[in-house]
Parts: C-alpha cells; sequence; structure tokens
C-alpha cells in the first residue's frame, strides 16, 4: 500500500492568497526554508494504479498535475482516469470543495458519513457530479467496510470512526450552544487497511482533542497522519490573523500540556506525521525552535510529495518493534532466571552444599559485603531520577531496608556484618573493601553506573533478578545451617529478613516495568537488563571461584591464613 500525500496544508494553503503573516510573506517570496503547499489532501493505493483519495481539496487540480500516477488516463484510453474513489472525513470547504474538480463525466465513488452526504446533497453545486455516474456511498461509524471504485472492489478497506471535533464552519449555528451544533460524525477519523498485507494507518486531519477512545484506537499504530493544524492555541490571535483560538476552531495544538505532542508522548506509534498545517504554524519555518522542538518529539512534519511505503515499513515494524502483551513480556523476563541466574553458578552450589571452607565462606561475605554497599547507592540513584513523588515514596523504603531505619530497623548491611563478625572477619576491614577481589568492585559499581544511565524503566528492571532470589535465600539458608557449625540462626537473619523484602520489591518493580515498557525496544532493554545483572552476579562468583578454590588471589585481596 503506498500512501502520497498530495496537500499538507490547512484550508487557505501555504501561503495563503490574503494572509500577509511573516510565513507566508516569506513563502510568496520564495524564501528558503518555507515550503509551499496545498489544502489537505491524501492519496492511497493498494497497486500503484488505481487510486482512492481521502479528502478532495480545492487544490485538487493541481495536486493531479503534479502526480503522473494521478494524471495518466488508464490504458491509453481516450477519457479515464486512475482516481477510482474519493473518501471525506468532513464537510469543510478544503475537504469537499475539490469534489468539483472530478466532474467531466467520470464514474467515482464518494464515500462520507450520513451527516456529511446530507451536506453534499444539500449543496446541489455538488450535482455536476451526475449520479448516474458518481455514487454516493454512506460510510458507517466502527466499522470497516471494503472500498470500491465504479468497476468493484480496490483491495483496500476503511473504518471510520467519530473523532472530537466541530461542525464546517459554513454550517455553524451560534443559536445551538457552544458546540454550534456539532454532531457525532461531523469529523471522523479513518483507518485505512490492506488486507492482504496488514498494513493499516490512520488519517486524523481534524480533532479537538485526544480521548480515551482515540488513544485506545491509536494505540500501537504503525503510522498517523494527525492534525498539526497550529502549533499553539492562541497563535492566530497573538497574531492579529484571527480572533480564534485552535479549540474554538475544532483543532487541538501541536504544543502545550493538552496539545498532541504531550498526548501521544506515551504512547506506541511508530510514525507519526502532521498534515493539515495553517499558514500561522512557526513549524512552517524550517528553521525555527518550534520546528526542532516537533522534530526532537519525534514528529514528521507532513509535505507535499511525502510517500510512505507501507508494506515495506510495516513489516519491518513488525518484525523489530510491535510490543509484546504484557503477559509475554513477563514471561521474557522470567524466562532469563532458570537460564542465567547465580543459583546456577558452581561457586554457590558448593556454598549451599556444605563444600567450603570456613575462610571460603569469609572470603564469599567479604566480597559479597560490596554488594550490600552499593545496593542503597543504587537505589539512590534510580530515586534521583524520579520525577513522581509516590514512585519515590514506594522506592525509598528499599534504602531503609539496607541501611535501616533506627531504632526499628537494623538493615541489611548490619545484619550483613553480624555474618562476617561471626566468620571471624574485622568490621574495619570489610567496610573498608580493601580486600574485595577488583572484579568484585567493577561489577558491582557496574550495576550502579547502569541504574543512572538507562532509561528509568529499564534501570528498574535490572532489580528484577529479585524474582529469583527467594529460591536460592531458602536453599541458602537451609544447606549453610545444616552444613556449617560456624553458622547459626542469627548469623542467616540477613537472608530471612529478604524472604519477605524481596517478593514485595519485584512485585512492585515487575508491575512498574510491565506498564511503562511500552514500546518493544524499551520491552527489549528490560530483558536485557535482567540478563545484565545476572551477569553482574554471575562475574562476582566466577571471581572468587579463581581466586579462592583455584588460588589465583589477586594482589591486595583477602588472603586468609594458609592459602
Ligand atoms: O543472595 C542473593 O542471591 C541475592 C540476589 C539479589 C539479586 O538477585 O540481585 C539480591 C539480593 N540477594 C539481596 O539480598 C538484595 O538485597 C538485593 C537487592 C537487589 C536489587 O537489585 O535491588 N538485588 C538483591
Amino acid at each position: 500500500m503506498l500512501v502520497r500525500i498530495l496537500g499538507s496544508s490547512a484550508g487557505g494553503g501555504f501561503p495563503q492568497w490574503n494572509c500577509g503573516c511573516p510565513n507566508c510573506t516569506a513563502a510568496k517570496a520564495g524564501k528558503l526554508g518555507f515550503t509551499p503547499r496545498t489544502q489537505s489532501s491524501l492519496a492511497v493505493s493498494r497497486t500503484g494504479k488505481e487510486w482512492v483519495l481521502l479528502n478532495a481539496s480545492p487544490d485538487l487540480r493541481q495536486q493531479i498535475a503534479a502526480v503522473p500516477a494521478l494524471r495518466t488516463t488508464p490504458d491509453g484510453r481516450l477519457r479515464g482516469s486512475p482516481i477510482k474513489s474519493v473518501i471525506v472525513t468532513n464537510g469543510d470547504v478544503d475537504h469537499i470543495a475539490g469534489l468539483i474538480d472530478l466532474r467531466e463525466a467520470e464514474p467515482l465513488v464518494v464515500y462520507a458519513t450520513d451527516r456529511v452526504q446530507s451536506v453534499i446533497r444539500s449543496n446541489s453545486i455538488f450535482n455536476i457530479l451526475a449520479p448516474s455516474l458518481v455514487r454516493r456511498e454512506i460510510m458507517p461509524l466502527e466499522q470497516e467496510i471494503a472500498i470500491s471504485g465504479p468497476e468493484g472492489e480496490l483491495g483496500l478497506k476503511v473504518e471510520a470512526f467519530a473523532v472530537p471535533g466541530k461542525i464546517a464552519l459554513y454550517l455553524e449555528d451560534c443559536a445551538a450552544g457552544p458546540e454550534f451544533g456539532t454532531e457525532t460524525g461531523d469529523t471522523v477519523g479513518l483507518k485505512i487497511r490492506d488486507p492482504e498485507s496488514g498494513a493499516s494507518f490512520f488519517y486524523i486531519p481534524g480533532c479537538s482533542h485526544l480521548d480515551a477512545p482515540l488513544r485506545e484506537r491509536l494505540e500501537n499504530a504503525a503510522l498517523v497522519f494527525f492534525d498539526g493544524t497550529l502549533y499553539r492555541d492562541t497563535e492566530m490571535i497573538d497574531a492579529g490573523l484571527l480572533d480564534k483560538t485552535g479549540k474554538r476552531m475544532g483543532h487541538i495544538s501541536i504544543s502545550g500540556p493538552e496539545g498532541s505532542i504531550a498526548a501521544f508522548e506515551d504512547m506506541n506509534v511508530a510514525r507519526k506525521i502532521y498534515v493539515h498545517i495553517n499558514n500561522s504554524n512557526p513549524v512552517l519555518n524550517e528553521r525555527s525552535p518550534e520546528r526542532a522542538a516537533t522534530e526532537a518529539a519525534g514528529w514528521e512534519i507532513g509535505y507535499d510529495g511525502m510517500e510512505v511505503e507501507m508494506n515495506e515499513f510495516v513489516r519491518k515494524f513488525e518484525i523489530t518493534d510491535a510490543p509484546w502483551s504484557q503477559e509475554e513480556f513477563e514471561a521474557q523476563i522470567r524466562a532469563v532466571g532458570p537460564a542465567r541466574y547465580h543459583d546456577l553458578h558452581p561457586f554457590h552450589k558448593a556454598l549451599h552444599g556444605g563444600k567450603m571452607s570456613k575462610a571460603q565462606v569469609a572470603a564469599w561475605a567479604l566480597n559479597r559485603y560490596c554488594y550490600q554497599e552499593a545496593i542503597p547507592r543504587k537505589d539512590a540513584a534510580f530515586m534521583s531520577r524520579v520525577h513522581d513523588r509516590d514512585l519515590r515514596r514506594e522506592w525509598i523504603h528499599r534504602i531503609h531496608d539496607h541501611d535501616g531505619l533506627p531504632p526499628e530497623e537494623l538493615g541489611g548491611i548490619e545484619r550483613w556484618l553480624k555474618l562476617t563478625d561471626c566468620l571471624g572477619l574485622d568490621r574495619e576491614y570489610v567496610m573498608s573493601m580493601q580486600g574485595a577481589l577488583p572484579a568484585t568492585r567493577f561489577a558491582v559499581e557496574a550495576y550502579v553506573r547502569f541504574v543512572v544511565e538507562q532509561p528509568l524503566v529499564v534501570a528498574a528492571a535490572s532489580s528484577l533478578t529479585e524474582l529469583f532470589a527467594p529460591s536460592i535465600h531458602r536453599e541458602r539458608i537451609a544447606g549453610m545451617l545444616a552444613n556449617y557449625t560456624f553458622v547459626n540462626d542469627e548469623v542467616m537473619a540477613y537472608f530471612k529478613r529478604r524472604l519477605s523484602q524481596a517478593p514485595r520489591d519485584a512485585t512492585f518493580a515487575l508491575q512498574f516495568v510491565k506498564e511503562n515498557a511500552r514500546t518493544r525496544e524499551l520491552q527489549q532493554g528490560c530483558v536485557d537488563a535482567v540478563k545484565f545483572k545476572c551477569d553482574v552476579l554471575w562475574a562476582q562468583l566466577d571471581a572468587l571461584q579463581l581466586a579462592y578454590v583455584d588460588g589465583l588471589i589477586p594482589p591486595g585481596a583477602y588472603r586468609p591464613e594458609g592459602m
């Protein structure tokens, strides 16, 4: 399926014939960076031979003339057109006036909602499209139908759906209240789908705000052409052009807290292109800060002649970018544990199985202290990036769990030092971390840095190895109590406490990650973060194995007597 923007500007075009605003003046003077644009219309084709117009603008004659695929008479016939049908999204002059350019006894099908068909019907000038040749089809709402030309189906489907908007300007009824007589179906958006490839896109040239049903509909879309009429709600008033806000005209603005950039920010839409751009919009100045900000927010500014080959694009999108369902995402995270968690490491198997000397257990506890010491720093680093008070309030208890909150809570670090005490290690020496293996220190600092540098949700995901921790803690408590005379209940207090803390933390983090990793890229980043974290844990055990089982103790590291 091929989509082409015929006209990317709003009513009036760019430059507008009677406008002397800085944008129009620059465009009229042919200044670089102010590309002229015709009025709002798209063309779609599955084959490249037969075309469907989405809206028929007053510039249609010029738009057809500019595109060989639209202006060529098929099969060398004397009369005929590749344009087989037209779908209109509302009764605006800039969307229906061009129907008149399609006269000259050419068969055609015109699709519009009941409301818009009645507008066309009541304007007798459109009868120039002879009813015997030009079929007018009522387009239902919320129901996908096949798009046909005069000779049959064109291989594409359309679903029209009402969007928040306003009745056409020339039909406004000032006596009819604040909505000027607007009814459902006065403005619609379109979803066009190619059933053969499965590719689809949305076309919404007019929309006053993104309500919940519309958000839901657009979530995970491959491509959305969207209302880019104004940059600021008051921009026409500010420029002295017209005494109306964007809202009053039925158009959402690009910028601002209620604007479309903000509304789409947390949505998964692969490609977002503004169309229906008014001449007052500063994004039409290609060197403006507003243009740069819009592009930096991931939006493209549509232009006349812009083409998207949907099938190629969608195939790529589907392979790499379609997000997993929450269940699949969770399953991907959980699958990391059985493959890579450090309960599989031979050092742990020996430690829990009673195969280690007291000196080897001491070496493990001394090194593992570095991990304990880094965890609250890691959580503080995470919190420094969180703007949400509720999230900080939840996360801070992780720091309290480790650092303690005297007098009630001793803290995990203190409990860990009880273990190193009992193993005969000097507290000062343990806490100095002077005797720790270099690889231990590198690994734990890599974890802290990871949390500083990665996207916030990916940083949170790195703690999810804790999903796998309770079983290793249980195995450790039972194994060490059974196998080592120098270990008792008090010394195992750290792990006993983690049995309740870890599931609470992991459950919260998993929910947070599932809700906030909304693109496939972020989801993959989260799964990779859990793998990275397994590597952090595994590397520490490799280093212990090499030093204290194989006997290759690095210079400066803790060296028990007799080793
Ligand atoms: O003994 C273990 O096997 C183990 C593993 C992990 C882990 O999976 O990261 C943690 C802990 N213990 C632990 O006690 C702990 O407090 C902890 C915090 C975190 C974290 O990433 O925020 N992991 C772990």
